[in-house]
């Protein structure tokens, strides 16, 4: 049994989830039980300037470093926290994305995680894995999803095609066909997929904060776009993007839909004078829409479960649209749960995963599933840090 902390701060830049497991056996007969999480909140100008850099601001070779010691100091402090007087034996960071970008062949993808694994490894004794995406890029991959080879191992059910959809800020998914999940017959990844969806809850974030002058940072429940109507014109409109038909592999993140991309939305909708109300249903729609689009060109099967995580799976006005979205695509009724329902909390199931992968990389066993993120061979994943004169 290894003691493992699972670190992670998402597309929502809203702090860092950390998740306390401890983990046994390897693949099929992996085991994960849940200790203890919880989320810290970056310092709130720490935040901005993540943000700032996650829109594009350009930083000094001086200010990059001291914006990545910074990040590695949060993410060290979490993880003390979090380990309190129950001692870990090894930290998976995932860090700070500041930048994605795809790869176009034959240029490689690149993908740049801050929060470096050597300050952490230090600042907290523990031997620390970190840069998961850059061996799954170097094998010609996207670099994400890296979560489904996790999803297959603690999620794989024996009878239903199940979806495991996370609405972060970015939305992915995770196509779970039936698996003989017994250690003697092992789980098939073969007719697994995932990839990216598009935006989760980015632009409904990016409008809230929009129009509350940055007083509010979300709509909780969905409360706010429940009051509205979605404007169909508009969200036509903006299903054109090319985004949503690519095949997969597919990954995203803030540089196609973030600020520049809200703004545009926001010219996109002045001719049709809508009221907040209405602002917020239409990119909520956007995301249900992105969801269902995805869905209906890309699976083979429709999924007889949709198994929801990530924050968009605490909003319930989302959660009603998108069910109803699936009923009419699939004309039969798809059950919409959340990881919770299967044992997976839904709110730290990154960073779990996290934690799995890197217990993974230190038992030698790759960590992407070549199927979803595009990768020519399964790669081991991170770079492992280990604290070289102890805690000082
Ligand atoms: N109760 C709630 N009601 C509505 N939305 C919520 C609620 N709780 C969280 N959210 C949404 O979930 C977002 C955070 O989700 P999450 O932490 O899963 O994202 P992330 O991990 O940063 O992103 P990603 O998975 O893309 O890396 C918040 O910014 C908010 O929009
Ligand atoms: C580059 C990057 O950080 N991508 C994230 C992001 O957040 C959601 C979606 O886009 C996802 O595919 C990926 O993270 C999860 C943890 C993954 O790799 O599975």
């Amino acid at each position: 049994m290894t003691r493992v902390i699972g670190l992670i701060s998402g597309t929502s830049v809203d702090g860092i989830d950390a998740a306390m497991v401890d983990i046994t056996g390897t693949e099929s007969d992996l085991q994960v039980e849940w200790i203890a999480g919880t989320t810290y909140p970056y310092p709130e100008p720490l935040r901005q300037k993540i943000l700032a850099v996650c829109a594009g601001n350009s930083l000094s070779m001086a200010e990059f470093a001291e914006l990545d010691d910074a990040i590695a100091q949060t993410f060290a402090d979490a993880a003390l926290t979090l380990q309190g007087d129950n001692p870990v034996e090894l930290i998976g960071s995932h860090g700070q994305t500041v930048y994605h970008r795809p790869p176009q062949t034959p240029q490689l993808g690149y993908s740049l995680q801050l929060g470096r694994g050597a300050v952490i490894a230090q600042l907290t004794g523990i031997p620390t894995i970190t840069n998961f995406r850059a061996g799954d890029i170097a094998a010609g991959g996207q670099g994400a999803p890296l979560v489904p080879k996790v999803d297959l191992y603690l999620l794989g059910d024996r009878h239903h095609y199940q979806c495991v959809q996370n609405i972060g800020g970015i939305g992915n998914v995770a196509f779970i066909p039936p698996q003989q999940n017994s250690p003697s017959m092992g789980s098939n990844s073969s007719q697994m997929l995932g990839w990216d969806t598009g935006p989760g809850n980015s632009l409904i974030d990016l409008a809230v904060e929009y129009l509350t002058n940055g007083e509010a940072t979300y709509d909780g429940d969905g409360a706010w776009a429940a009051q509205g109507l979605p404007c169909q014109a508009l969200l036509d409109h903006w299903l054109q993007h090319p985004f949503f038909h690519e095949p997969p592999p597919k990954s995203t993140g803030r540089e196609l839909f973030g600020w520049d991309y809200f703004r545009r939305c926001l010219s996109d909708a002045e001719p049709y004078s809508l009221s907040p109300e209405d602002l917020l249903a239409t990119l909520t729609e956007l995301t249900v829409e992105a969801i269902a689009i995805n869905y209906r060109s890309f699976l083979p099967v429709p999924p007889s479960r949709v198994l929801l995580c990530g924050g968009g799976s605490r909003n319930s006005y989302l959660k009603q649209r998108l069910q109803k979205r699936l009923q009419e695509i699939y004309g039969q009724s798809v059950a919409l749960l959340t990881t919770d329902d299967m044992g997976v909390n839904a709110d730290f199931k990154e960073a779990i995963a996290f934690a799995v992968l890197a217990y993974w990389r230190q038992q030698g066993i790759p960590g992407n599933l070549p199927e979803c993120t595009g990768a020519k061979v399964p790669a081991l994943l991170g770079e492992i840090h280990n604290p070289i004169l102890g805690k000082f």
